[in-house]
């Protein structure tokens, strides 16, 4: 029998929420008597369903925001931020669905018609990760609906309170809930989710820890689609440039936003000698200034604390390991209460370190490494089994050039932070990050699968060669 699935405010320590787990059998069961008439919708009405659910989300933005910054500590502006793209996704899965699956037919006098038309895969299972608790999951809701699958979705067992909202207003909509279900459950459950033989399809995101074990799982499973949307150890390299203050506000958005738990936040500044001291210099002050605070504080923080006590204790430990194993500290990690896992940014110079430990770190912890110039760059940068995002800040148009062409990640940038993506362009990565199945607006590609048909409206053929006169 499984425990209750309890849910804590990361900014006071609270118990939030509270539920035992749900029965994943019953769940898929549900589910796939469901499939058929929701497949069976003209796409026009799930389309307008999706729409209302935006309605709905509008109508709760404030409390809605309120909850996630709760739960999972990020301040309230930013969850706000969130709350708007999960809005937005519905726009953009339909114009994404139009465009990548829509309907081709040529027709021809003497083949008929040749039609190439999509179809849903039935009941998809769709993980969350707890950094982005509404927003994530939805990016595969959303599509799969439209799409005209089915959706048992398992939020983190860290966030399940946004993950019950978010499915709410689903159903506040007018979809039924058994076209959406909640599944309230930890890995456990999530693991049986994956494995039930009622599930046709797999929509990850999270750790790649994780994310392994499932296509481990699922590689005598071909049938089941599988889309692993997993992290990263992001680089963002830093040439020449003239704008230092501009350099530095990029690097620290792109390594301490959220706390730096995004999967797209940098994690190794690489750094050209000749912008070292000014560059580090400026992002080390510009971190001083940063405004650690619970997600509700007056002024608002810049960000909140990391998930739970135990993310914090590993990243301690992480920045200590670091430090013990050839790093030097630019800017000490702390820790004001050892109750609560408020951390403050970390900059650690690492260029010493003989072996640099390729994992992501998910929290304010940045990396310094110094090269002689770009050549050395792209090779410190590519020094990794992750592939997310990467991003070159100041040199040339050339270097951009230079830089895009050899970079190994499914999202290059100039000048910009490597994280904030956008929901109109694919988001995906290679290597550890991702099994080349990108979401946001390519998530269309993986809810439903091609079918071809040629097609005439009576019989008619004619025998061909090889065959003797009647
Ligand atoms: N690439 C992306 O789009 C993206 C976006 C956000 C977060 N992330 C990544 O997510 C991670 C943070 O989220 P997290 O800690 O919640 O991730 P996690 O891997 O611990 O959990 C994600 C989800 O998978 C479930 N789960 C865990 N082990 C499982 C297993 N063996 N089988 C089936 N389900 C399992 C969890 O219960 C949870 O619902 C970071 O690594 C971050 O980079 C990636
Ligand atoms: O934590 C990982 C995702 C962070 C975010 N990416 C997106 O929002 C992608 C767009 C989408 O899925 O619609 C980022 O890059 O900051």
């Amino acid at each position: 029998m499984s425990s209750d699935i309890v849910s804590f405010e990361p900014a006071t320590g609270g118990e939030l929420w509270r539920s035992p787990a749900g029965d994943v059998d019953a769940a898929v069961e549900r589910a796939r008597r469901a499939w058929p008439e929701w497949a069976a919708q003209p796409l026009a009405t799930r389309i307008e369903l999706c729409r209302r659910f935006a309605n709905e989300v509008r109508k709760q933005a404030d409390a809605f925001a309120e909850l996630i910054a709760r739960e999972t500590g990020k301040p309230l502006w930013e969850a706000h931020t969130e709350v708007e793209t999960v809005i937005k996704k519905v726009d953009i899965s339909v114009t994404a669905y139009a465009e990548r699956t829509g309907q081709k037919k040529l027709d021809s006098a003497l083949q008929g018609t040749a039609a190439v038309r999509h179809k849903p895969h039935g009941v998809m299972a769709v993980l969350g990760p707890y950094n982005f608790p509404a927003h994530l999951p939805n990016g595969h809701i959303v599509p799969a609906l439209i799409a005209g699958n089915v959706v048992v979705f398992k939020p983190s067992e860290k966030t399940p309170a946004v993950g019950e909202f978010l499915v709410e207003c689903f159903h506040r909509a007018g979809i039924t809930d058994a076209v959406v279900q909640l599944l309230v459950g930890g890995p456990d459950e999530g693991k049986a989710l994956v494995a039930h033989r009622g599930v046709d399809g797999v929509l990850f995101t999270g750790s790649a820890q994780a994310g392994i074990a499932i296509n481990r799982k699922l590689a005598t499973s071909p049938g089941k689609i599988v889309a692993l949307e997993m992290g990263g150890n992001n680089p963002i390299v830093a040439m020449d440039t003239p704008k230092v203050s501009d350099a530095a506000t990029l690097v620290i958005q792109s390594a301490f936003t959220s706390a730096g738990q995004r999967c797209t936040a940098a994690r190794r500044l690489i750094v050209k000698d000749s912008m070292y001291d000014a560059l580090v210099g400026e992002v080390k002050a510009l971190a001083s200034r940063i405004v650690v605070d619970e997600p509700f504080a007056d002024p608002a923080p810049f960000m909140g604390p990391v998930i739970d006590n135990q993310a914090a204790d590993q990243l301690m430990e992480s920045f200590l390991y670091l430090l013990s194993n050839g790093g030097k500290a630019i800017r000490h990690m702390t820790r004001p209460d050892d109750d609560l896992p408020f951390l403050s940014p970390a900059i650690i110079d690492t260029t010493a370190m003989a072996e640099r430990p390729d994992v992501e770190l998910f929290g304010p912890l940045l990396q310094v490494i110094r090269v002689a110039d770009l050549d050395e760059g792209i090779a410190e940068a590519n020094n990794t089994r992750f592939g997310l995002s990467a991003s070159l800040i100041g040199g040339t148009p050339q270097d951009y050039n230079r830089f895009w062409a050899n970079i190994r990640a499914g999202i290059v940038n100039w000048n910009r932070p490597t994280n904030g993506a956008s929901s109109a362009a694919p988001f995906g990565g290679i290597g550890l990050s991702g099994n080349h199945r990108p979401a946001a607006y390519y998530a269309a590609d993986y809810c439903a699968y091609p079918v071809a048909s040629t097609e005439m409206d009576q019989p008619r053929a004619s025998p061909g060669v090889g065959f003797r006169d009647a």
